[in-house]
Formats: C-alpha cells, sequence, structure tokens
C-alpha cells in the first residue's frame, strides 16, 4: 500500500512539474512575442506577418520599388505579408498597373489586386507557369522587374541541414532570375540562411549583379541564422557568353568568371 501510494506520489510530483516546465516555456514564449518590437498586432499594423518590416527596411537601403517596377514575382509568399509592403511601396510611388506574383508550395489567400499560384519553385513545371503568367496574349513574353524570394523550408533546428536546404530554394530563385529577370535592371531580394556554402552563392550573385548587398535587417531576430542577399541590375548574362551551366560551376569556374568581368 506504502508502495503505491508513494509511486501515485511520484506519478503526481512529475505531472506538477511536466505543467511547471510547460508554463515556463510558454511564458518564454510570450514574453519573447510581447516584448518583440516588430510584432505587427502589438504595433496595431495591418501586415499578414512580421516579416513585413524586413523587407520594409530593405527597401529603404536598397530602393527596390521604384516608379518603373511593374512586373514583381514573390517566392514563399504565404502568409502574404511582402506583397502587401510591394503593393503599398509601389502605389506610394505611383505604380498603378503593376502585377504581382505570390508562389508558394503551400495554400494561402491572395491578396487584392495580385495573383497566387500554389507551386514548388524546386520543380520546372513552377518556373513555366510563372513565365506563362508574363506571357501576353500576342505571344511576346514580358520580363520580370523584381524577384523577391522570402523561401525557407521548415527549419529542423539543425542549422547545417537548414542552410544547405536554403541554399536549393536560392539556386532555385536564381534559376529563375537567369530566365526571367530583366537585363540591365531587375533585381533579386532573396533571404539566405548563413553557413559553409554561402561563398558559391555569393560569388554568382556577383556574377548576375552588377552590385550585391548583403543585409541583416534590424527586424530580422539576432539569433536567426537569417539574412537577406540583394543584387541589384541584373548583368545581360547572354551578351557576356555566360550560360546557366557556366554559373553554377565550382569555386574555380566562377573565381575565373569574375576576373574577366
Ligand atoms: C518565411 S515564410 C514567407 C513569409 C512571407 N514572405 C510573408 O511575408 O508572409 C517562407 C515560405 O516559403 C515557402 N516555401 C518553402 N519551400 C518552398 C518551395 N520549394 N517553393 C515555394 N515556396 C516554398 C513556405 O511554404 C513558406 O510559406
Amino acid at each position: 500500500m506504502d508502495r503505491i501510494l508513494s509511486s501515485k506520489s511520484n506519478v503526481v510530483r512529475a505531472r506538477l512539474q511536466f505543467h511547471r516546465q510547460k508554463s515556463n516555456s510558454l511564458k518564454k514564449h510570450l514574453n519573447k512575442v510581447h516584448s518583440d518590437p516588430f510584432n505587427s498586432k502589438k504595433r496595431g499594423e495591418f501586415y499578414r506577418s512580421r516579416a513585413a518590416f524586413k523587407l520594409l527596411e530593405i527597401n529603404q537601403r536598397c530602393r527596390i520599388f521604384h516608379k518603373n517596377c511593374k512586373n514583381v514575382v514573390d517566392l514563399g509568399f504565404a502568409p502574404g505579408a511582402w506583397t502587401q509592403v510591394a503593393v503599398q511601396c509601389l502605389e506610394e510611388r505611383g505604380v498603378g498597373d503593376y502585377r504581382i506574383l505570390g508562389i508558394d508550395i503551400n495554400e494561402a489567400i491572395p491578396y487584392r489586386g495580385c495573383s497566387y499560384i500554389r507551386g514548388d519553385l524546386l520543380k520546372k513545371e513552377t518556373h513555366e507557369r510563372i513565365k506563362e503568367f508574363f506571357r501576353k496574349d500576342n505571344g511576346v513574353q514580358e520580363q520580370v522587374d523584381l524577384i523577391i524570394s522570402d523561401m525557407m523550408v521548415n527549419c529542423t533546428g539543425h542549422d547545417h541541414y537548414d542552410h544547405l536546404g536554403s541554399m536549393e530554394l536560392c539556386n532555385a530563385a536564381m534559376i529563375l532570375a537567369f530566365d526571367s529577370l530583366k537585363n540591365n535592371k531587375g533585381n533579386l531580394v532573396m533571404k539566405v540562411w548563413h553557413g559553409a556554402e554561402e561563398k558559391l552563392l555569393e560569388l554568382r550573385m556577383r556574377i548576375m549583379f552588377e552590385k550585391l548587398v548583403r543585409i541583416k535587417p534590424e527586424s530580422s531576430r539576432s539569433q536567426s541564422s537569417e539574412l537577406f542577399y540583394v543584387g541589384l541590375k541584373k548583368r545581360n548574362l547572354h551578351e557576356l557568353d555566360i550560360k546557366l551551366p557556366d554559373l553554377f560551376g565550382g569555386l574555380q569556374t566562377l573565381e575565373t568568371i569574375i576576373d574577366r568581368l
């Protein structure tokens, strides 16, 4: 009987400890949310997520939403805060005839005046659907002025895996940029998860764009490994005789290309 009672009280003690731990971690989470100055609900803003503030900061630094920016692709659209920022900034600049296409592997609710396609950017079929969207009725293919990518894989918590997943998504965004971004004008914003393969990505971006800016926005949590690469003014790679396989070559190939730019 005594043994049953003591094992029962052990169970009760363990339960209490579990609830205490649970409420401690919940408290920690709530503290983080409440003390976050970029929590959009706290700021009474209308954005669908706090991600909006990162893009606002990037735009402040790089002026990506200018008056000649009309065709925009938002990769990793859901829940849609970056598209909200794009609409707001373009309307403020007086751009009325913009076309914004959001792409996400997950289901999402489109934003007013914008379009959305559910698709995986790692699949060729999604690239084809994006091109189709910007093809006019007379068959003329319109080029894109700006690609913004906030895509990220589901974090495993293992930084290196997450980095490799992010690199794959960045490469897919760069392939889209290679095919669809306007020469001598087009810009690309890309979320990058910091890690070992970043050097390759940086060289590719330096080849593809006249200018590369790396930004860690204040609104991005300091403990997070994310940062943003902004490529400004896409070079005319066709004129420079640089093909896609060259761009995805190894370190030595990339350095040789950079030397002759
Ligand atoms: C950080 S969230 C984007 C937040 C968004 N920028 C906003 O402002 O609301 C990252 C998104 O990338 C999407 N994503 C991840 N892998 C993808 C893929 N292969 N193709 C398309 N979207 C992808 C996820 O579904 C997720 O919605």
